[in-house]
């Protein structure tokens, strides 16, 4: 078997402190356009609301096909796509939570529960690993915090006292919630051209070990893809892969949006959910952009929906991944030229044209020898363009392989 090209091997990626910036992951070596440079299984993985469960496996989140599946012996309330996921099972407190009431919690309540009777189910070393990610600003949010302590007081009753881990607190609570906002990724629903992109949920939500390391730049230089509906294990792995080349020591930052949200939108975004004012170099361009609306009324005029997961829906959480969210725009800047907007080239090589999509275009991986690919792939939809296409809206082919 052939081996990987030299600029191909070793580890790509280095953790690096950074100021101003917390820990980061830059390339330890030359990256080439479309390659993986992390793939890893997420720490925690759960489900985004009670709703989503009869569509999902409880336990890697691969749609199920439909009924009748086998439901979990115990609650009968998670099914399984697979005898290894029924095995694997799903989160013992979450199982355990639905004989004593789960199902009725407040729909509000939800996603906060599940998040939290899965964290509090993880073996020591993942909830540690879990509790080392950054936290959320300035803590939990004003009605977080309000919650936290109600939150506390639910899993405590819907867990029964024997299974629950031995640092279970209020403290422990408030501090797993903080650290849920800012570093979970969101895995969305199948991709459906005729579901509008705000219509678009989260079947669940999943937080990685390196992968919640990557810091935010307007213009990144790679993005995240998870393949969670392809068949065989391993489908919950975030693979995140390079946009372009990377050279060794830079940067290596995905958007925690959709690419196209305009300035105002994304440092607003940016300082409220992850506490900090983006000076990256299209921030400090667009900075200097006149608008003819105001930047800071409301979000009234941005109406493109998101897909956010991070990049999800209209639900509250934010997400260090991927996807779409309101205040997106599709005309940014002047009419002046290349010379206001030198991003220009970014958008039409790397962003998805097809319509409500927003996705960010990545390259395939480099062949073997270390020949790159002339194909890119959708992070959203999934659609496949040839390099010589990406500038010609719709010339998609959504039948090429992967
Ligand atoms: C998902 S974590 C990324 C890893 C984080 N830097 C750490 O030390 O663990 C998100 C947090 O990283 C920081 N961050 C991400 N992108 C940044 C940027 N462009 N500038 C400054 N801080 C950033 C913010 O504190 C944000 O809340």
């Amino acid at each position: 078997m052939a081996s990987a090209p030299q600029n191909m091997a070793g580890e790509a990626l280095r953790v690096a402190d950074l100021p101003g910036r917390g820990r980061a992951l830059l390339a330890a070596r030359e990256i080439l356009d479309g390659e993986v440079i992390l793939s890893e299984p997420p720490i925690l993985l759960y489900p985004s609301s009670l709703a989503s469960l009869p569509s999902y496996c409880s336990a890697c989140f691969r749609s199920l096909p439909p009924p009748p599946h086998a439901p979990c012996p115990s609650c009968r309330a998670a099914a399984f796509c697979s005898s290894a996921c029924a095995s694997a099972s799903h989160p013992r407190l979450v199982c355990a939570a639905f004989s004593s009431g789960l199902a009725a919690a407040p729909e509000a309540h939800q996603e906060p529960l599940l998040f939290l009777l899965s964290a509090y189910s993880l073996q020591e070393s993942s909830l540690r690993a879990l509790l080392s990610l950054s936290s959320a600003p300035q803590g939990p949010s004003p009605s977080q915090q309000q919650d936290a302590a109600s939150l506390h007081a639910m899993v405590a009753s819907l867990a029964p006292p024997h299974i629950l881990p031995p640092g279970f607190s209020p403290d422990l609570t408030a501090a797993l919630l903080s650290k849920d906002r800012t570093n979970s990724f969101s895995i969305m629903e199948p991709y459906r051209p005729d579901v509008p992109l705000e219509l678009r949920k989260t079947r669940a939500y999943a937080v990685y070990h390196r992968a919640s390391l990557l810091n935010h730049d307007c213009l990144p230089n790679a993005c995240h893809f998870d393949y969670v509906d392809r068949p065989g294990p391993g489908n919950a792995d975030i693979v995140v892969r390079a946009l372009h080349g990377i050279s060794e020591g830079k940067e290596v930052c995905i958007s925690y949006f959709a690419a196209n949200w305009r300035y105002a939108d994304r440092q607003r975004r940016l300082l409220e959910d992850y506490g900090f004012q983006c000076e990256c170099e299209r921030c400090q361009i667009e900075s200097k952009w006149k608008f003819d609306d105001d930047d800071d009324d409301d979000d009234d005029d941005n109406d493109g929906g998101d897909g956010d997961d991070t990049m999800e829906e209209e639900h509250d959480k934010e997400d260090v991944g991927d996807g779409v969210d309101e205040g997106m725009e599709q005309e940014e800047g002047s009419d002046d030229g290349d010379d206001d907007f030198p991003h220009a080239f970014f958008f039409v090589r790397y962003l998805c044209d097809r319509e409500d999509c927003y996705g960010m275009l990545a390259p395939l991986p480099p062949l073997p020898n270390g020949d790159l690919s002339h194909v890119f792939e959708c992070n959203a939809c999934g659609q496949f363009k040839k390099e010589e296409d990406v500038d010609e809206p719709d010339a998609g082919d959504s039948s090429m392989g992967n």
